[in-house]
């Protein structure tokens, strides 16, 4: 029923782009170890990096946004360049910085209503990324220096393909250079300020309803205790797998999804759309549908629990989107929340800044591409472990 129209879709004209290229940016995002133990130790060693870096702030209130920022650009830099940063380097936080002030612009309702809202919207935060400068000099370095028999990256893996069509004469390829700093740009973009946000609405969340997180750390500190969390024991997590779900269905940080066309003349629930017509799938109407949820404008991880505190999965549960379209980055992005919200929960307790009461912590979210918490201070005290 949709035509290749949305992300990918709207960058890469032709449908026929947007098949091979989402074709090769799985299979490769898979090579690179989406959903596979290789992503997950790079997610563990960057955990470790951000613990440090919240360990630094000594209980004191700080903002999170930029430092969990850095951490998830890094699982994508490590899957695409091959390579972490260092959060000090002066390239990479400007890389960073900039993407950011890019989502961030983008959700502004002036400029939405200058650009006509998603469909150019969308078009522009991708085509903004792709032309930072530090991406064009990061993929021409590794274009200098590749292997095509040891691929580091994606971008390598992109690189050793066209270079291996254009041998054999190929040249009517969808491996073209823009294709290529387009492809990185929608990684970075699609795959970063998503995950960052809602990690970022778990810590406030957990500093919001204290007896929720205590109910966490009581689960990790008896199932895991001291060690690291790996994703084989989400199934041993249950309360804290449901606290990430209800956390992702409560504030559905993408309540309008990425539009589409439908293909074909279609009659949807009475309603007939005809061929050609932009459609915007509303998230957000089934994330909070009372017909689906017992509350659905609370935070209640109960949402996902049966009566023997088990978890269960609930088909209404979609923020990533549903069917073939569905977000390219599920895997990485559910490993991601899994492991550094575990990892966080069992090094820090997360608290309001002094004065302020939890009651006091504001849920409204703030304008932007996504929605996302607006801006506040959190105090991360550091645990003492109870193996
Ligand atoms: C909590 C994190 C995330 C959420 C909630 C999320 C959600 C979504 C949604 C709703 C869509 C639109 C699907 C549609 O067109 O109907 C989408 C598309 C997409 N996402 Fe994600 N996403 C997340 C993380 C990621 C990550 C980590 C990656 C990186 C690999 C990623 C890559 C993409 C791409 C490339 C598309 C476009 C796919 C296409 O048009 O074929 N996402 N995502």
């Amino acid at each position: 029923m949709w035509q290749e129209h949305s992300a990918w879709g709207v960058l890469f004209s032709n449908g026929e782009s947007w098949r091979e290229l989402r074709r090769f940016a799985l299979s490769n995002l898979r090579d690179f170890g989406m959903g596979k133990k290789a992503v997950e130790e790079k997610i563990v060693e960057e955990c470790q990096h951000l613990i440090k870096v919240f360990e630094k702030h000594e209980g004191k209130a700080f903002c999170t946004t930029q430092s969990v920022c850095y951490a998830v650009s890094n699982i994508i830099c490590s899957i695409v360049y091959g390579s972490r940063f260092e959060y000090a380097d002066p390239e990479f936080k400007a890389m960073v910085n900039r993407a950011s002030d890019n989502i961030r612009l983008a959700g502004c309702p002036s400029i939405q209503v200058l650009f006509g809202f998603s469909l150019v919207r969308v078009s522009i935060i991708f085509k903004t990324f792709s032309r930072t400068e530090q991406m064009t000099k990061l993929i021409k370095h590794l274009q200098e220096t590749l292997n095509a028999q040891q691929c580091r990256g994606f971008v390598d893996s992109f690189l050793a393909r066209k270079q291996s069509l254009e041998e054999s004469g190929n040249m009517n390829t969808h491996y073209s250079n823009e294709h290529l700093v387009s492809s990185v740009g929608n990684l970075f973009a699609a795959g970063t300020d998503t995950t960052g946000t809602t990690l970022r609405w778990g810590l406030l969340l957990m500093a919001k309803y204290p007896h929720i997180q205590d109910q966490v750390q009581e689960e990790l500190s008896r199932v895991i205790g001291s060690r690291q969390v790996q994703v084989e024991d989400r199934k041993n997590l249950p309360y804290t797998d449901a606290v990430i779900h209800e956390t992702q269905r409560f504030t559905s940080i993408l309540p309008v999804s990425l539009p589409h066309v439908t293909s074909q003349d279609v009659t949807f629930q009475g309603y007939f759309i005809s061929k050609g017509t932009i459609v915007f799938p509303l998230l957000a109407s089934v994330l909070w549908d009372e017909n689906e949820w017992e509350g659905p404008r609370s935070f209640n991880p109960a949402h996902f629990l049966d009566e023997n505190g088990k978890f269960v999965k609930r088909d209404a549960f979609m923020p990533f989107s549903a069917g073939r379209r569905v977000c390219l980055g599920e895997s990485l992005a559910r490993m991601e929340l899994f492991l550094f919200f575990t990892s966080l929960l069992q090094h820090f307790r997360f608290t309001p800044p002094p004065g302020v009461k939890e009651d006091e912590l504001d849920l409204t979210p703030a304008v932007g591409a996504t929605l996302n918490p607006s801006p506040h201070q959190l105090c991360a005290q550091i645990r003492r472990f109870k193996t």
